[in-house]
């Protein structure tokens, strides 16, 4: 498998496009004919240029409304055609994709559609190139991959070839069955691309709303799958219209595909009906166990303050660094560093983003092997700055900025906390609240960046993503979207802010980048821990009372645990699985916070309760109201 991309998916000028294209590591491009015309040099500069890059032209594309044309038109487009061809010799390609006929002036027929097909085969022979063609979804009279194939199989030349593209395949719920009978000489490349489902028009869905395999919801590995029982094992190249993506970065759109593809090719590789395609091995998706410690980056003023919050929540410090100005707080099986060193990566981000949670700690099986696949799927490695004796815990750069450490319970990463540090034991007189474990970490994103996130998580992780929810905010909409495992030790919840009026954006825009806005605790007993918190001096967020009669009748709860809840401040949901009781802190900083969650058979997060903290924590934030920008 060689991995392309078409220049249409990704934003910016000619150049700067093939700089990202060749920067992620793609082996190929397609030309699509826009970008090269709106680019001054000539076809062969074009060629020269992907060439310097290390990349092939895989194709030119995309040549329409070809098939099935009356006469004089259908003169026309095989002038129109040679014109093409021309270009393609001077670009140094020798693959054309003709997409099916669009044009109300086009014949149906499958023999006429046939006999064109055989002539344009004879004419790109003569000059040694190919034409692939491709059904498209919303195609005149050919819009099924079954039957451009049966028009390209009886027009039986060898220049001509069946082009496979995802999306249009899937997007009309095609069996990807059909694929694994066509001979794979015949496949002259397949395209790929996913898309979220939404009930659309398929051609705007298409032009619009395609995303990277993965990022989406067709069944890309399927189709890919079925591909590769052909024995296909040459290109898969991304073709992705998508608006978002035109906006986006360049370097990070390219790296982002790049990395769906290997993704795939792990995915298709450990099937074993579908193996012939060659693909890197690498380990598994790494199962996570845990979060093995949460590290906020401070200066000391900040330090004692979040110090102080830690021991309203029932923190004890258990240990400080050897060498380093770290301490631990712990809590059941949570553990929370506070890093006020002047060196390394937790300063460097503090000077940048000042106080934050800038790295977590994941517990997995093998770490050495998580933080291969990590690589492998093209993550930045991360070494930390550390002494002679201190143990070097294998880590990556997150896409925010932040850090990924893991951690596995073997030799020294299981015990690195006694390596590293010395014990402490301070604040005996604070009352253990009963948080028992982290129940979910949460960053804030820029909405635009959320598919990279998802992708990221997913692809070295073994956990999938929840369909997306909206968040109301009184100033806007937050999208939000989990990536969880199936026994819910990994539970990351992102929300991507589209304006900085919201508490998301706010944050985001304030700390200049996306980053963990609030870490929830686990507890078995909300009432037990309040009772904690409450000796302890925590300052819980005041919930609305209006919010309190509105749930009592709304689950139909006793009137007295209403009343509990209100006193409490406690929030309330409940599925068909169970409950959950959601209490908060108020903010820290510009907008980060802390909650304490009870579920019980609940698989949720407490949606519908997020418009009222969100009112609550902006009011908190500034009760005059976040400044409008
Ligand atoms: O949207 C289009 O017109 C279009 C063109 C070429 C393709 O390969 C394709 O998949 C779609
Ligand atoms: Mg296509």
């Amino acid at each position: 498998m060689k991995t392309s991309i078409a220049t249409v998916s990704i934003s910016g000028e000619f150049p700067e496009k093939l700089a990202a294209i060749a920067a992620a590591g793609f082996d190929g491009v397609e030309i699509f004919e826009n970008d090269f015309l709106a680019f001054d040099g000539s076809p062969a500069d074009v060629g020269r240029m992907v060439r310097d890059h290390g990349l092939e032209i895989t194709l030119f594309q995309p040549f329409r409304d070809f098939e099935g044309m009356p006469e004089p038109l259908r003169s026309r487009t095989f002038d129109r055609a040679e014109r093409k061809f021309d270009i393609m010799q001077q670009l140094g390609t020798d693959l054309v994709l003709v997409c099916s006929n669009v044009s109300p002036a086009s014949l149906g027929g499958i023999d006429r559609a046939t006999a064109d097909f055989h002539e344009l085969g004879d004419r790109a022979a003569k000059r040694g190139l190919r034409v692939g063609y491709e059904a498209l979804a919303w195609g005149r009279h050919i819009n099924d991959h079954r039957d451009a194939w049966e028009i390209v199989r009886r027009a039986d030349h060898p220049n001509i070839g069946l082009i496979l593209d995802s999306f249009h395949t899937l997007s009309r719920k095609i069996d990807v069955g059909s694929i694994r009978s066509i001979p794979k000489d015949k496949i002259f490349i397949v395209q790929m691309a996913d898309a979220p489902l939404i009930e659309m028009d398929l051609l705007y869905w298409s032009r619009h709303f395609r995303n990277m395999p993965g990022e989406g919801d067709l069944p890309v590995r399927e189709f890919t799958e079925a591909i590769a029982a052909t024995g296909y094992d040459g290109y898969l190249s991304l073709e992705i219209f998508n608006d978002q993506f035109r906006g986006g970065s360049p370097k990070t759109i390219a790296a982002d595909g790049h990395r769906s593809l290997v993704y795939l090719g792990d995915q298709v590789r450990r099937n074993p009906d579908a193996s012939t395609l060659t693909v890197p091995e690498m380990p598994d998706r790494a199962d996570v166990k845990g979060i093995g410690f949460v590290e906020f980056s401070a200066d000391e003023k900040d330090s004692e303050n979040l110090a102080a919050i830690l021991k309203t929540l029932g923190f004890r410090k258990t240990a400080v660094h050897r060498s380093k100005k770290v301490a631990i707080f712990e809590q059941g099986k949570i553990r929370l560093l506070l890093n006020t060193d002047e060196k390394g990566f937790a300063n460097a981000s503090f000077a940048v983003h000042g106080t934050s949670a800038y790295a977590v700690a994941l517990i997995v099986d093998d770490a050495g092997a998580a933080y291969a696949r990590a690589i492998a799927l093209g993550a930045e490695p991360f070494e930390q700055l550390v002494s002679q004796g201190e143990v070097q815990i294998p880590a990556i750069r997150g896409v925010g900025g932040g850090l990924i450490y893991f951690l596995d319970e073997k030799g020294n990463l299981g015990r690195f906390a006694e390596i590293d540090f010395t014990p402490a034991s301070e604040d005996a007189d604070i009352a253990a609240a009963h948080l028992a474990h982290i129940d979910h970490v949460a960053q804030t994103v820029a909405y635009d960046e959320m598919l990279t996130w998802l992708l990221f998580y997913t692809s070295i992780f073994e956990a999938d993503k929840t369909p997306m929810v909206d968040i109301i905010d009184p100033s806007g909409v937050v999208r939000s979207q989990v990536v969880e495992n199936k026994s819910g030790s990994l539970r990351l919840t992102l929300n991507g802010a589209e304006n900085r009026r919201t508490l998301a954006g706010h944050f985001i825009a304030e700390r200049f980048g996306s980053a963990i806005q609030h870490l929830a605790f686990h507890t078995e007993d909300i009432f037990a821990t309040v009772a904690a918190l409450r000796k302890n001096g925590f300052e819980p967020l005041p919930i609305s009372p209006n919010y309190y009669g509105d749930i009592e009748a709304r689950f139909g709860l006793d009137p007295a645990l209403t009343e509990r809840l209100k006193a409490d401040n406690i929030l309330y949901d409940r599925d068909d699985q169970g409950e959950y009781f959601q209490i908060y802190s108020t903010t820290f900083g510009e907008g980060f916070f802390f909650e304490i969650v009870q579920r019980s058979g609940y698989r949720g997060y407490g949606a519908a309760n997020a418009i009222f903290r969100i009112a609550a924590l902006k009011k908190a934030l500034r009760p005059e109201g976040l400044p409008r920008l």
